[in-house]
């Protein structure tokens, strides 16, 4: 008889949807039964703006603290929150497959990106977010604003234009209706792993042998596993912190291409750098796991230095947020 796994979540609605979607999915892959253990995080408990709450691991430590001290087996988080930086005894053992990666604009009116009117407020706490709104439409007024997604969305009931979110999140919460305009990646190019889910254990939980490892593998979906591979090393390699104004956005095609492309900007709009490059993953990487997500990691560590080559540091502050 298999154990229940105990999957840690936070008490967000979000957290709660997207951990109980997984939990399910491990269920019916064989891991056996399942229970939710809620944390509590840092995030969760503060109300400041995300800038000043002190690093990018906010919403992530005290389940990795779980994770370690066997209060749960699995944490489920939203994989662009998780620090680039492992944490040591943990792995990502499951990436599941991520549906879209593309942030939404939700307007009043029905309007898009191109019809908003001069001078209109949007609301987004992202300065990535922030600054290519504003390449886009420089009349904007971007207005920082924080909390889960229904406080975000009421706002523009209250007192907003519009507000600008993952199309992920609000499709995990039933909140499509409010989507006025998904944003091409070439005009919002999205948080790297934004929409992916990252799923940890405790190291020794992944070793093929037990029901739970073969269901994590069965979970993982290859094709987003190395595209977030490709946009985390990119991160990870302009040593980025969490606000800084950087997007990345891979995707594996058919054909064995990888491509990542992404984008450094100044955070009022004014500069920005685009850069992307590709790389086939065929023949004996594909056939090799660590092989395959080296080269991966590759890709995105070369992009970065092409990006710090042509003065993605003398544009962005990419150190801004600060990492875990
Ligand atoms: N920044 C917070 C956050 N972290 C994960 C999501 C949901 C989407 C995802 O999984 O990327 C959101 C909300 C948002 O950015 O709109």
């Amino acid at each position: 008889m298999p154990q229940t796994v105990r999957v840690g979540t936070r008490a967000s609605v979000l957290a709660l949807t997207q951990t109980g979607h997984v939990a399910d999915a491990l269920t019916a892959l064989g891991a056996g039964d399942h229970e939710l253990v809620r944390v509590r995080t840092d995030g969760d408990r503060l109300t400041g703006s995300l800038a000043t709450l002190g690093g990018t691991g906010v919403f992530v430590t005290a389940l990795r603290d779980a994770l370690l001290d066997g209060r749960c087996d699995v944490a489920v988080h939203s994989f662009k929150d998780l620090p680039t930086t492992p944490a040591p005894g943990l792995v990502v053992a499951a990436v599941p497959v991520r549906q879209d990666p593309r942030d939404a604009l939700c307007a009043r009116e029905g309007w898009t990106l191109a019809t908003l009117p001069e001078g209109a407020s949007v609301g987004t706490g992202s300065p990535r977010r922030a600054a290519q709104l504003l390449a886009a439409r420089p009349d904007l007024r971007v207005v920082d604003i924080r909390g889960n997604v229904d406080t975000r969305l009421r706002r523009i009931e209250d007192d907003l234009d519009a507000v600008v979110l993952a199309a992920a999140g609000l499709a995990r919460l039933d909140r499509l209706d409010a989507v006025t305009e998904a944003l091409p990646p070439d005009v919002m190019t999205p948080a790297p792993a934004q929409g992916a889910l990252a799923v940890e254990v405790r190291a020794e939980d992944a070793v093929a042998g037990t029901p739970l490892a073969a269901a994590l593998a069965a979970l993982d979906h290859r094709p987003t596993h190395l595209a977030v591979l490709a946009e985390r090393a990119l991160l990870n390699r302009l040593e980025a912190g969490c606000a800084a104004p950087v997007g990345a956005h891979a995707r594996l095609g058919d054909d064995g291409v990888l491509t990542l492309s992404a984008v450094v900007l100044r955070t009022d709009g004014t500069a920005s750098l685009h850069r992307s490059d590709a790389l086939t993953l065929d023949g004996s990487a594909t056939d090799d796991a660590a092989r395959t997500a080296l080269a991966a990691a590759g890709l995105g560590t070369r992009l970065a230095e092409t990006l710090l080559a042509d003065g993605a540091a003398d544009l962005a502050d990419l150190a801004a947020g600060g990492r875990a």
